[in-house]
């Protein structure tokens, strides 16, 4: 069976507030569910400010209902002199009716440590 990839860093509850107009969760919304777990997972290996510079090959494989429980896991693909390439997978689980774990959206995101006025600074690379 297939398994999650990375750390566990965020874990919430989808509302009837993050609902698109076909009744499915937002998109947006999980989009920033994994901007967020990536920017805790890049906080925790740069120990600095962060921001995100890009986001590629974004996959929503399957839709979100209200009342899932969205999983995020982070994986650090890659430390390059300022940034970090970040593999994030969303997903979700319906307890109690449902154990069964299945991967919804997943995504590579690259943040970038920065210092106190927004400038790039380094990451150390062998930690
Ligand atoms: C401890 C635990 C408790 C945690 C508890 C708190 C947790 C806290 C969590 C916060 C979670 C919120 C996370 C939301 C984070 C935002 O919402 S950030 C807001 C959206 N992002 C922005 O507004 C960023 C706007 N852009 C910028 O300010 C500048 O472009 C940046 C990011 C400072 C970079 O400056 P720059 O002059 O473009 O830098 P440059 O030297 O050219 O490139 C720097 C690095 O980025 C790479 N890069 C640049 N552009 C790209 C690109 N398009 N694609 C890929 N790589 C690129 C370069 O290759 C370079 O990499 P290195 O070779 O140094 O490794």
């Amino acid at each position: 069976m297939l398994e999650p990839r990375g750390e566990l860093v965020l874990r919430t509850l989808a509302m009837p507030a993050d609902t698109n107009p076909n009744g499915d969760i937002f998109g947006g919304w999980l989009l920033s569910q994994m901007d967020i777990a990536g920017g805790i997972a890049a906080k925790q290996r740069s120990h600095s400010r962060i921001s995100t510079v890009a986001i590629e090959s974004m996959s929503f494989h399957q839709p979100v209902n209200v009342g899932d429980v969205i999983c995020c896991y982070a994986e650090i693909m890659h430390v390059g002199t300022t940034s970090m390439r970040i593999k994030l997978e969303v997903w979700i689980t319906n307890m109690p009716f449902n154990q069964q774990r299945i991967k919804v959206t997943e995504g590579i995101f690259t943040f970038v440590a920065i210092d106190e006025d927004g400038r790039p600074q380094s990451v150390d690379r062998d930690e």
